[in-house]
């Protein structure tokens, strides 16, 4: 008998949130959860997602490293509501979509608290999921590139298992998300949810906290503090930095399209630390210098996504090249550190 209805769960489609969605005369608004909204990523994702009149967006965060001030334009509107809420506890709402990114994401924040780190990943991937199951909405998980760990093989297509610490001091994030992962495809064949996966790469642009830790906004910031650039050993190591309008144009284009994912979201124009070092200084301050500093343990030497996939599958790819994206962000830390173009 439970083997029965175990059975037909995986077939039933799930539960419409309300009577309301399938009614003749009302055409419901589409209701987004964006989880983590008020950071750097989701925040830029809320403003895309409010464009379209259809929407309505709730924004569920608990400001460890998102802020109001991110959002500050959208509230009181009619259509967007925030709430301060840590996805490691239940949320109940009604909602057609979840796009789930809690997670502190520069290594100093996630590293700063571990084991509220995989909390986040675990439990509140559950709860996020819980929610999905319930109201009968598809999620989309912000995983990461950090699941290919340090990886052998480059660039790393999806098909690629990684090469992960498992008891490293990142292991709280790159396992985490990879556990959060596992939970998203168990969800979908336990219970027939709708999931969508992206393996988020390093991703820059306006809004990054000025002190966030993570290289591009390190960079930008010591540029225009007139402190040197540090480059942590050995310099060599490479990332592909994708620009945050970018980004944000294929995580929706991932959660409305047909396939569950993972699909790799990044730019695939890689660079050196050094090189990148070089490139801000020319663009932001000539003058400063760049000093070679300590490394932390396990940082991967070289990552580049292999976009065929995001091509294929959503037809898209990057738009902004590094040095056009660079000048935006620039403007951005111009304004919030108070440093006027001469
Ligand atoms: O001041 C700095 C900061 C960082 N770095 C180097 O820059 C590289 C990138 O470091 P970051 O801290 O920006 O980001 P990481 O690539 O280590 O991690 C990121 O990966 C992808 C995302 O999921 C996450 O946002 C984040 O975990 C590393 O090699 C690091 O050693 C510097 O050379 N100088």
């Amino acid at each position: 008998m439970a083997a029965t209805s175990e059975k037909q769960n995986t077939t039933k489609p799930p539960p419409s949130p309300s009577p309301l969605r399938n009614s003749k005369f009302c055409q419901p608004n589409m209701r987004i959860l964006i989880s983590g909204g008020a950071g750097f990523i989701g925040s830029h994702l809320v403003d895309k997602l409010m464009e379209n009149e259809k929407n309505e967006v709730v924004v569920a965060d608990n400001y460890f490293t998102g802020s109001k001030e991110n959002l500050k334009k959208w509230i009181g509107h009619p259509r967007f509501e925030l709430i301060r809420h840590d996805v490691t506890e239940p949320l109940l709402i009604e909602v057609d979509r979840i796009y789930h990114l809690a997670c502190p994401a520069s290594p100093i924040f996630y590293k700063y608290n571990p084991v509220k780190t995989i909390k986040t990943n675990v439990i509140g991937t559950l709860n996020m999921l819980g929610l999905a199951k319930r109201v009968g909405a598809r999620i989309l998980l912000t995983s990461t590139s950090e699941v290919y760990g340090d990886p052998l093989i480059h660039p790393q297509p999806e098909s690629y298992w990684g090469n992960v610490n498992p008891i490293g001091v990142r292991s709280c994030y790159d396992e985490g998300k990879r556990v959060a992962e596992t939970l998203m495809f168990d969800y979908h064949r336990q219970h027939g949810i709708e999931i969508r996966i992206a393996r988020i790469f390093n991703t820059y642009g306006p809004r990054m906290n000025i002190d966030d830790g993570r290289v591009v906004s390190n960079f930008i910031a010591q540029a225009l503090r007139g402190e040197a650039l540090t480059v942590q050993k050995p310099g060599t190591q490479t990332r592909s930095f994708c620009y945050v309008s970018d980004m944000v144009d294929g995580l929706i284009r991932l959660m409305e399209g047909n396939d569950t994912g993972p699909i790799n979201i990044g730019n695939p124009g890689e660079f050196t630390m050094v090189e990148l070092a070089e490139t801000v200084k020319e663009l932001i301050n000539p003058s400063i210098e760049i000093k070679m500093v300590e490394n932390t343990p396990d940082d991967p030497r070289q990552r580049k996504p292999d976009i065929s996939k995001a091509k294929e599958v959503l037809g898209w790819e990057p738009k902004v090249k590094l040095r056009e994206g660079l000048p935006l962000m620039e403007e951005d830390f111009r304004l919030r550190l108070n440093v006027p173009r001469n």
